[in-house]
C-alpha cells in the first residue's frame, strides 16, 4: 500500500542509556546536526525516547531552544495514581510534554512478563492522556525459523491494540521489531520488513477499518543504521524506524532521519 500522506517517523529509543546531563548534550547535538542540514520536520518527524529521569531536562532544552524534535517515554503505568512503587503515570508523562509512549517493547515483554492485554491497556492510557502509543510487536528467532512470524505478529497486533477504536488505531504507531534483529547487528532484509509490515496493515484493515490501515504508521526496528535505512524505508508499508543503538550517536541518527539523502546500498555486494 502506498505511503501517501503518512509522514515518516524516526524514533530513537535510548533504552537505559544517557543520564540527564548526557541527554541534554545528545539532544542539542542532534538538533544542531539536523539544523545544519536544514532538516524539514514536516517531511520526516524526529522523536527521541530517553529514560524517565531525562525527560524533564529534555523538555527544558526542547522548549527553551524551540526545537522541532519531539520526545516520548519508554513505558507507562496502567494505573492512574496511588500506591504503585516505581510506576510512572500517563498524566505525569503528558505533563512533561511527551508526544509518544513506547508500549510492549520486546524487552518489557521478555524481562517484565508484559502480555498483549497489558500492552493494550497501556496504549489506551497513553491515548487518554493525549499521547501517541508506539506499540511494539515482533517474533523471536524460534518463530521466525518455524515460518509462523506473520501470523504471530498479526495476532500480537490484534491483542496489543484491543479496545482501541478505528480512529485511535489510525493515530497510533505500530513498530515491527523482530527480536532476533534487536541489538544483534542482524538486520531483517527490506523484504522481510515489508512482508510483516504489509501483513500488519492488512490486519488493521480487516479488524478496524481500511481508513485506519491507510493512516496508521508502521515502523521497522532492529539494527537500523545509516547504512541500511534507505533500503528499509523504501518499502511501501514501512513508515519509519524505531532505532536503538544508533540513536545514541547524533550524526548517525541524524543521517537515518535523512534516509532519503542516503544511497540504497541493498544491491551492492
Ligand atoms: O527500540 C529499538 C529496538 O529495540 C532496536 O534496537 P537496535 O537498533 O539497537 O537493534
Amino acid at each position: 500500500m502506498a505511503q501517501q500522506q503518512r509522514v515518516p517517523l524516526i524514533a530513537g529509543n535510548w533504552k537505559m542509556n544517557q543520564n540527564h546531563q548526557e541527554a541534554v548534550v545528545l539532544v542539542q547535538k542532534l538538533s544542531w546536526v539536523l539544523q545544519d542540514k536544514k532538516h524539514d520536520y514536516e517531511r520526516v518527524e524526529v522523536t527521541v525516547v530517553p529514560p524517565f529521569t531525562d525527560l524533564r531536562s529534555v523538555q527544558t532544552i526542547v522548549d527553551g531552544d524551540r526545537m522541532r524534535i519531539t520526545y516520548g517515554a519508554q513505558d507507562v503505568s496502567v494505573h492512574d495514581a496511588g500506591a504503585y512503587t516505581g510506576e510512572i503515570s500517563a498524566s505525569m508523562l503528558a505533563k512533561l510534554g511527551c508526544s509518544y509512549v513506547v508500549v510492549g517493547h520486546s524487552e518489557r515483554r521478555e524481562y517484565h512478563g508484559e502480555d498483549d492485554a497489558l500492552v493494550a491497556a497501556k496504549a489506551l492510557k497513553a491515548i487518554d492522556a493525549g499521547m501517541t502509543p508506539i506499540v511494539c510487536v515482533g517474533e523471536g528467532l524460534d518463530i521466525r525459523n518455524e515460518g509462523t512470524h506473520v501470523a504471530h505478529c498479526t495476532q500480537q497486533v490484534e491483542g496489543s491494540l484491543a479496545g482501541l477504536s478505528p480512529d485511535q488505531v489510525a493515530e497510533a504507531v505500530i513498530a515491527y521489531e523482530p527480536v532476533w534483529a534487536i541489538g544483534t547487528g542482524e538486520v531483517a532484509t527490506p523484504e522481510d520488513a515489508q512482508e510483516v509490515c504489509e501483513a500488519i496493515r492488512a490486519q488493521v484493515a480487516k479488524t478496524w477499518s481500511s481508513q485506519a490501515a491507510e493512516r496508521v504508521r508502521i515502523l521497522y526496528g532492529g539494527s537500523v543504521k545509516a547504512a541500511n535505512a534507505a533500503a528499509i524505508m523504501a518499502q511501501p508499508d514501512v513508515d519509519g524506524a524505531l532505532v536503538g543503538g544508533a540513536s545514541l550517536q547524533a550524526e548517525e541518527f541524524a543521517a537515518i532521519c535523512r534516509f532519503y539523502d542516503l544511497p540504497d546500498l541493498s544491491g551492492v555486494a
